[in-house]
């Protein structure tokens, strides 16, 4: 169906106020308000959805908000007049909670797609699409074809879909979505997670839609810094036309011109405030002495005995590096950070995989993975990854903020003692430790260092809470504070700042670059993953290192 090019799409008029579903009257405070701006969107605008509310745009434009006083035509006016249900003209694909849909809550067992798997074992990304063909059969086989190409799917249709990586499986679920054929088409952080090309293609094929009277209206919310830089310059995606901004209550809609010669000059310097320069980094002394806590070297990966991952890759981790681990989608990177932490069922087959085989810094003693119980190396290892933030339970009763970090000390994902306060341990002393190291970093990336209002209660509120009832981003940050809280010997942080609002990636970073504040001591070792050179903490300046996979082969660059 293609939308009357005369109609508005969507309207929410002036001086609407949008209510959480279920807030039981007027004295309820709203999500926002539109005051003074009315909110129309055009079948020909795409539109970018920016700042901390843009989930509560998501939530109304889903229909699970009530929007007070009702809009006459209702919030989508084209389809009431053609008396069509707008909800099934809709097309939502977040990213947000779950790469593969595991994080309902029940134990997602991300390890599995390590495991050789036979081909025709599991269904296909290509048979996953045909299924969709076979019930949507307005797409030609030339516009099926075409649509892979420009997603840069065409070479992975015969693979299986447990074994796609996530920039793979991002892409496949917008195709998905393009291929039900919806109006409205609403892209939650698309870009979060592609390599450069992929970001490329996607945003060309987007760009595309705006003239082809059959594709979707587009609505995609993006992080702030993809749309403007620090300078406050444009730097949003080509096909968005249009911007609608929510923070703290603000709320502005108009044309991606107005928003970068009004708006954002006017509003954003305040929104995008507070800490901006960088504490001094000593550059760190690590010479061929410095002691290993990964020595791997000719490792090899194959699937099906052809599709050959990592194809001889040596890489050696020194105590006090920073490396950025880089590549495309599905160079392999998730792969060899499943031989690092031992996820990987062939990482006990490599003949020359040294990992940590104890946290005490000072018996620095490498291993072979299969001489390292499963328990030591995952205590060894800090780990926050799209994967663990999928796996980490959920359906635990009152499992508090506390307790969620505290697992980071065994790197398990049940907490040893009961509540705040109480951290199993038969050594006093080291209990005592724990606690206090607890309280450190729960400090130091807790709310205290990204709300608005901070206050030291704060802290000890957040530690009560219970680690379900926390935002997408409070539970990031929560992980983070798992993978540091222990000191272990190397600490891998992939994607660390998907899902995290503007503020706590500020305060984040400020952190983890303050040599002063102890967020590492010098015999750890980080390894960062992230298609955003900017994202990384540490610059080359400052000793950051690259470990480039490219064709199944490792590259340093320092
Ligand atoms: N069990 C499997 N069988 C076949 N191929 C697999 C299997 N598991 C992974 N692969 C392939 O291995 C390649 C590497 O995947 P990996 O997840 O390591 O990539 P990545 O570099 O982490 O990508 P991204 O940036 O998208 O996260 C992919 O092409 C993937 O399809």
């Amino acid at each position: 169906m293609r939308i009357n090019p005369s109609a508005l799409l969507i309207r929410i008029p002036k001086s609407s106020s949008i209510y959480a579903l279920g807030a039981a009257n007027k004295r309820s405070k709203p999500l926002f308000e539109t005051r003074d701006v009315e909110w129309t969107v055009n079948p020909e605008d795409s539109w970018a959805l920016v700042g901390k509310g843009k989930g509560d745009i998501f939530q109304t434009l889903l229909g699970h908000t009530r929007v007070s006083p009702p809009p006459p035509e209702g919030l989508y006016p084209w389809f009431k007049q053609m008396d069509v249900d707008p909800f099934s003209r809709l097309k939502f694909v977040s990213f947000r909670h779950s790469i593969r849909g595991g994080s309902s809550g029940e134990f997602y067992d991300y390890t599995a797609r390590y495991g050789a798997m036979r081909d025709g074992d599991d269904k296909t990304l290509g048979n996953s699409f045909l299924d969709i063909l076979r019930e949507e059969s307005k797409t030609t086989e030339t516009e099926y074809h075409a649509l892979m190409m420009s997603l840069g799917l065409t070479e992975h249709l015969d693979v299986p879909l447990v074994a796609l990586s996530n920039g793979q499986m991002r892409r496949a679920r917008i195709a998905r979505a393009i291929l039900r054929r919806p109006d409205i088409l609403l892209l939650d952080e698309p870009l979060t997670g592609l390599d450069t090309i992929s970001r490329e293609r996607l945003t060309h094929l987007l760009e595309s839609f705006r003239s082809t009277p059959s594709a979707p209206t587009v609505l995609s919310s993006f992080r702030l810094q993809e749309v403007v830089d620090h300078g406050l310059k444009d730097v949003a995606p080509p096909f968005i036309s249009h911007v609608v901004y929510l923070e703290n209550e603000r709320f502005w809609a108009g044309s991606r011109a107005e928003f970068f010669e009004d708006f954002a000059g006017r509003y954003l310097h305040k929104a995008n405030g507070g800490y901006s320069g960088r504490p001094e980094v000593t550059t760190k002394l690590v010479t061929a002495e410095t002691p290993l806590v990964v020595d791997m070297q000719g490792i090899n990966v194959v699937y099906q005995g052809k599709r050959k991952v990592l194809d001889d890759v040596s890489w050696q981790i020194r105590q006090g590096e920073r490396w950025h681990l880089q590549g495309s989608n599905g160079s392999g990177k998730t792969t060899l950070l499943s031989l690092l932490t031992g996820d990987h069922p062939q990482s006990y087959t490599q003949k020359h995989l040294l990992l940590p085989s104890s946290t005490a810094h000072r018996q620095h003693e490498l291993k072979l993975r299969k001489r390292i119980p499963t328990a030591i190396l995952q205590s060894s290892i800090g780990l926050v990854s799209p994967e663990l933030f999928d796996a980490f339970p959920r359906k635990q009763p009152g499992m508090t903020v506390w307790d969620a970090v505290q697992t980071g000390f065994t790197g398990v994902f049940m907490p040893a003692g009961k509540g705040v306060g109480n951290v199993e341990h038969d050594d006093d002393d080291v209990k005592r430790m724990r606690v206090k190291r607890i309280w450190e970093v729960l400090e130091a990336i807790g709310p205290n260092s990204w709300a608005d209002n901070a206050s030291r209660d704060m802290t000890r509120e957040f530690a009560a809470r219970r680690f379900t009832d926390l935002t997408l981003g409070e539970q990031r940050v929560v992980l983070l504070m798992r993978a540091l809280v222990g000191r272990p010997p190397l600490v891998i942080l992939d994607e660390v700042w998907s899902g995290m609002e503007e503020g706590m990636v500020r305060a984040v970073k400020r952190y983890l670059t303050d040599d002063s504040n102890g967020a590492f001591g010098k015999e750890q070792a980080v390894v960062v993953v992230t298609h955003w050179e900017e994202e990384v903490p540490w610059r080359m300046e400052e000793g950051l290192k690259r470990f480039t996979l490219e064709g199944g082969q490792g590259h340093k660059s320092s």
